[in-house]
């Protein structure tokens, strides 16, 4: 693959240097978004909005506009050049004339409507990312370019169909990889490889789900898939929603540049516990590990399905309608048959008990009728609010308070076992209940897990409202019940489950994909492996692996991209502290993010020990800067993030941390495979057996 990439660009005239040509091409490109953007701001909105309302929608819709049309400076605006062998859409005739077009962040066209740049996403420009010599998909050349601070300064071109030049590894590819790490997660646009294109290209009516080792780009995958389906079903997704759900707070801080970079700004982040967060409810309670996995195991959702049930009761009297100088008497008979075919239906408890006061106002017309009166809907509809309909509803189908229901079922050892019965053991139930059972709903206790149950019963008494398409990322952690939660959230939508089982730190960890899709409602989802490792080094992912026979047998390995020599040092010490800020130091000295991470517990102690230094640093989530690079990073919040250079404080630490061993060289696992340049470990304990 020949690249070009002249040290100091010559004044060339363009069109005599391809790279002048180029440059010449992003001027123009240049010019002509700024023209998109000056005509949007020109737009003057007072002739054709009728009134305030409009006007302020419309202004909204502008300003979005506007700030899609931003030229920033160091984002380049194509980063990539196709030659099709033939027009793209005509017949591959012989002679049939070919075109070029430039791949960018977005689309911008010359005064003529003429394409300059060509969005990533259109589907002219997916060869830039799946051609290859086996498969030239009618590309004659693909070039790659190189940016330095906004500035074109090289090219990398790839004859596809020329079978004497040899097939090589991108080294702008390598060299965006290697891009030190300032701030937050930034896209992929411009280097997206093949097997990832393919799931950020898959359709919007099936759901996938991706297992990949750490730094295979599961992340950067979802959020290019939701970039994806927002150009290919705009409206479809601007009516239904999309959503981004995120372990945590940090991690959302971190990812959540990378969607309005490539010009999304509508798409919601969340974390589970959002989700199922409700108005007046705190969490305040923790539960013990052996409770939270009875709280998020499926079968509680057949408990609280029997517990919503069992509030509907059988009439015991005839009901007595009194209109006019006349009474219609339903007997209690047909209006027990009307419960049972409402029970029977398909609808949530609440619908059902909505439905209810209409049949009964239906066989009351039905005698009205009988008894030669006309009676028309209005007639029925009055009848339905009638105070001994509601009445009676109330008494057989009550109103249920999700809340309260599930306070009942945590305290209230009967009623446990009354809708448990078969589906919890005894040591189960008495694991749920409440050493001191809670007085009321705003004063309980309530923990994370018993928030997901709360959402399960309010589900049960009224439908959750479905988004077009969920990202669920790191979804390896979600206990069944979770999934539940997230998998209501898009019954009408579709779902990109991301995740590594390798990585799961709950108790209640995923131990398969295809069980987790069963809980999610997505059973059909179609499992993908990415295997291409980009962030971790050769030598760092191979050490981390050394874990992977004790925490997930039949995971194979990550194949890293990169080769970097010199990337891990392993040090015993008898001053750990002061090594910890001794490397600290010398990662610094590098360009780049550097992360200390250590067990939870080491968080005081390693602070004090930088302070004493004079080393700043950051919280995880914190913006890193120019100026301020280094986070302190608690091993429990290092899901997901990545820095230049890692510093690993006491790995047996890090494992006792955990409840289980397990669970622990799990966590190590997270930890060990968050560097992108060089991970220094330190330790004064012994390693992990497993790690040596
Ligand atoms: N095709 C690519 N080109 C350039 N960089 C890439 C590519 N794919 C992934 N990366 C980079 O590799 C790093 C890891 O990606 P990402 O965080 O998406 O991985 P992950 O699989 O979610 O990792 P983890 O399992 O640790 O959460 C990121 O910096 C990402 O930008």
């Amino acid at each position: 693959m020949p690249a070009h990439a002249p040290e100091s660009a010559p004044a060339a005239e363009p069109g005599t240097d391809p790279l002048a040509r180029e440059r010449a091409h992003l001027t123009a490109s240049r010019a002509a978004l700024r023209a998109m953007r000056e005509d949007v701001e020109a737009l003057d909105i007072r002739d054709v909005t009728a009134n305030w309302v409009n006007a302020i929608v419309l202004q909204a819709q502008i300003d979005d506009r506007i700030k899609a049309l931003a030229d920033l400076a160091h984002t380049p605006l194509f980063f990539g050049r196709l030659n099709y062998l033939h027009a793209p859409g005509t017949e591959l005739a012989e002679g049939a004339e070919g075109e070029q077009f430039y791949i960018g962040r977005r689309h911008v066209h010359d005064a003529d409507g003429d394409p300059m740049v060509i969005d990533w996403r259109a589907p002219v420009s997916q060869p830039f990312y799946r051609a290859s010599k086996a498969d030239p998909q009618d590309i004659a050349l693909r070039r790659r370019f190189g940016y330095t601070g906004g500035e074109l300064t090289a090219y990398e071109d790839e004859h596809l169909c020329d079978p004497a030049e040899a097939a090589a590894v991108s080294k702008l590819l390598q060299q965006e990889i290697e891009r030190p790490r300032v701030g937050p997660m930034r896209d992929i646009v411009a280097t997206i490889q093949p097997e990832q294109d393919e799931i950020v290209r898959s359709g919007l009516s099936g759901s996938v789900c991706v297992q990949g080792g750490p730094g295979t780009g599961k992340t950067a995958v979802g959020l290019h898939r939701v970039a994806y389906l927002l150009y290919a079903h705009r409206d479809r997704l601007a009516r239904t929603g999309t959503l981004v759900i995120g372990p945590n707070r940090s991690f959302l801080h971190y990812i959540e540049q990378v969607l309005p970079a490539l010009g999304e700004l509508e798409v919601k982040q969340a974390t589970v516990d959002d989700l199922v967060a409700r108005d007046g409810l705190e969490v305040r309670g923790t539960d013990a590990a052996q409770t939270a996995v009875v709280k998020g195991d499926a079968r509680m959702a057949e408990v609280l399905r029997r517990a919503v049930a069992s509030h509907v009761t059988r009439p015991a009297e005839p009901l007595m309608v009194v209109r006019g100088s006349r009474r219609w008497r339903v007997p209690a008979y047909e209006i027990a048959e009307m419960v049972e075919e409402l029970q029977k239906r398909d609808i949530r408890y609440g619908a059902a008990r909505e439905a209810l006061p209409q049949r009964i106002a239906h066989a009351v017309l039905v005698r009205m009728e009988q008894a030669g009166e006309a009676p028309d809907d209005r007639v029925q509809d009055a009848v339905a609010r009638n105070a001994a309909v509601k009445a009676a509803v109330k008494e057989i189908w009550p109103p249920v308070d999700p809340a309260k229901l599930v306070l009942r079922l945590l305290s209230d050892p009967e009623f446990l076992a009354l809708h448990a019965a078969d589906v919890l053991t005894p040591d189960e139930q008495k694991l749920l209940l409440w050493q001191k059972p809670q007085r009321s709903v705003k004063s309980a206790k309530w923990s994370a897990a018993d928030l997901v149950l709360i959402d399960e019963a309010a589900d049960l008494v009224e439908r959750t409202p479905s988004l077009g398409h969920v990202v669920l990322d790191e979804a390896q952690d979600l206990s069944p019940m979770q999934y539940r939660a997230v998998g209501r959230r898009c019954t009408t939508g579709s779902a990109t489950v991301l995740g590594d089982l390798a990585q799961g730190t709950t108790p209640w960890a995923t131990r398969s994909w295809d069980e987790a899709l069963g809980h999610l409602g997505k059973p059909r989802a179609v499992v993908e492996e990415l295997t291409a490792g980009f962030r971790v080094p050769r030598e760092v992912i191979a050490y981390a692996s050394r874990l992977l026979p004790s925490i997930s047998p039949g995971l194979a390995p990550v194949s890293s991209v990169r080769e970097a020599p010199g990337s891990l040092r392993i040090t015993e010490t008898a001053d750990l502290a002061a090594a910890v800020v001794e490397a600290c130091r010398a990662s610094l000295a590098h360009e780049g993010s550097v992360g200390l991470i250590a067990a939870d517990a080491r968080i005081p102690a390693l602070a004090d020990a930088l302070g004493a230094a004079g080393l700043a640093y950051l919280a995880p989530g914190e913006e890193t800067t120019a100026e301020s690079r280094l986070t302190l990073v608690p091993a429990s919040l290092a899901k997901g993030l990545e820095y230049d250079y890692v510093v690993l404080d006491e790995p047996a630490a890090i494992v006792d941390g955990e409840p289980d061993e397990r669970t622990g060289l799990r966590r190590l696992y997270v930890c060990l495979t968050r560097a992108v340049s060089g991970l220094t470990t330190l330790h004064s304990a012994p390693l992990p057996a497993a790690l040596t």
